[in-house]
């Protein structure tokens, strides 16, 4: 096992990568920026390295100062926690070269499969994984947009091959849209994935947002720890996420679960990953479930720890970024598929520092007066904030996660109700008050919202 591990991060999963650290007798090391030098990552660290300043191009995302602050501080291996070099496949190479450090995480190979969608969608075919009806090669003429009409109908979705996460997809309602939308997919993907090759898939209009967690060693052990309903978006960004799912039967959640493990077997992924599914709903009245005829595709693979990994968590008692750090120093996973299961209903609130009433604009700094954050049982919060910090506003809004578990989705909704009563943010904005908004919202309440929910209910004229 590692003796040191340099968390390449910051804020929440920072703590969050270092208490799994600490549970393992592991020594940690942080990197800060200028922005975060009195940071709560580099508090909570043995030892931090200023790896650059507040600009993340220039700090966080700068791969030699990061690998020389492994060097200097003689780290066994570089954990990236996620955004910033989670996902970049050249970093984890680069991580890999080098001498004595390990990457904890996949595969840079896995890494760069994951992000070539084509590549990653004719993986999953071959290995009976459903995929959203389309193309697994690029096209390039407008032509083959108008046969794909011709043959799935419309609306059909134009994606970057490098895309994903929201950002690279363009919606054709009609044929003499086709070429606009081809020639604008193009230019995205080039603008911001350096890579313009699209492909064509079917638009699902009105899909469920599923999610499975996964966690495989290097020995071929490939375990799936339920899923994750990740549907509440804003504008393609996560708000609120739960599981299990309160549109999955018992079936249909077996079905993606082993549909997830097949993928990843097929990818000879290993360590923690996340298949992306798209659910078609289906008019269901209240109470009824999602059954094994509904329709799922696979949508993508996320090749990281993800912000809402401790649903999974709080539901099956895995620490998955313990195992994280096991997989990576060689060990094999010690438990079967059938030994896991989800206990109970649990709910992961992110805590933003944004002012929901005012179109969830991010705060613009402050001084952080109380913060008493809430407790009691099946009450838990991931942050790295103390009362009297400075606001960083330099890198996400998020600032804390709330994660509540409870027997079923009735009790975790009270429960997550008095939580959010609980918790007390003085001097900056979040969206706690948005939170316990949707905790009364009818169509929350049911599990039949989909992700286009809240940016029609939320910004009508939208
Ligand atoms: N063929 C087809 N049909 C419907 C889709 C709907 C979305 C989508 C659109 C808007 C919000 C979403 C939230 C979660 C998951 C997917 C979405 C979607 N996304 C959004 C981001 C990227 N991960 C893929 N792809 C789709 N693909
Ligand atoms: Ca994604």
């Amino acid at each position: 096992m590692f003796e040191k591990v340099l968390v390449a991060n910051r804020g929440e999963i920072a703590v969050r990568v270092m208490r799994a650290c600490e549970d393992l007798g592991i020594d940690t090391v942080a990197v800060y920026s200028e922005a975060d030098k009195h940071g709560g990552h580099v508090r909570y660290a043995d030892e931090a390295y200023n790896v650059g300043p507040a600009r993340a191009a220039d700090s966080y995302l700068d791969h030699d100062a990061v690998i020389d602050a492994a060097r200097k501080a003689d780290a066994d291996a570089i954990h990236p926690g996620y955004g910033f070099l989670a996902e970049n496949a050249t970093f984890a190479a680069a991580v890999e070269a080098t001498e004595g450090v390990t990457w904890v995480g996949p595969s840079a190979e896995s890494m760069e499969q994951a992000g070539e969608k084509t590549k990653a969608r004719t993986t999953m075919e071959a290995a009976d994984v459903p995929i959203v009806p389309g193309t697994t090669d690029p096209v390039t003429d407008v032509s083959e947009v108008e046969e794909f009409g011709e043959e799935y109908g419309y609306p059909i979705a134009i994606k970057a091959e490098g895309g994903g996460g929201g950002r690279g997809m363009k919606i054709v309602h009609s044929p003499d849209e086709a070429a606009d939308q081809l020639d604008a997919a193009k230019r995205e993907g080039e603008a911001y994935f350096d890579n313009d090759s699209v492909y064509l898939e079917r638009y699902l209009e009105n899909p469920r947002h599923i999610e499975v967690q996964i966690l495989a060693d290097e020995h071929g052990n490939v375990r799936h720890l339920g899923e994750r309903d990740c549907s509440l978006q804003r504008r393609h960004q996560k708000v609120i996420e739960e599981g299990p799912s309160p549109a999955l039967s018992e079936e249909l959640r077996e079905e993606i679960g082993n549909a997830a493990r097949r993928g990843a077997d097929a990818a000879d992924y290993y360590n923690a990953g996340t298949f992306e599914f798209l659910v078609e709903e289906e008019q269901r009245d209240d109470g009824e479930l999602l059954g094994p005829d509904a329709n799922f595709y696979f949508l993508e693979v996320n090749t990281r720890i993800q912000v809402e990994h401790c649903v999974t968590e709080e539901l099956t008692g895995v620490d998955i970024v313990k195992w994280q750090l096991r997989v990576a120093a060689g060990e094999e996973i010690d438990f079967a598929q059938e030994d896991v299961e989800l206990d109970g209903h649990a709910i992961e609130f992110r805590i933003n520092a944004e002012n929901a009433a005012d179109d969830f604009a991010p705060a613009t700094g402050g001084e952080l007066g109380t913060y008493d954050p809430p407790g009691g049982i099946g009450v838990r919060v991931d942050d790295a904030l103390r009362q009297g910090d400075d606001l960083v506003t330099d890198y996400d809004s998020m600032v804390a996660k709330l994660i509540v578990h409870a027997g079923d989705r009735e009790e975790c909704f009270a429960r997550s109700e008095r939580a959010l009563s609980e918790y007390d943010i003085e001097g900056i904005p979040t969206i706690i008050p948005f939170h316990r908004l949707m905790l009364t919202d009818d169509a929350f309440g049911a599990g039949t919202h989909t992700t286009k929910y809240l940016d029609e209910h939320l910004d009508p004229e939208r």
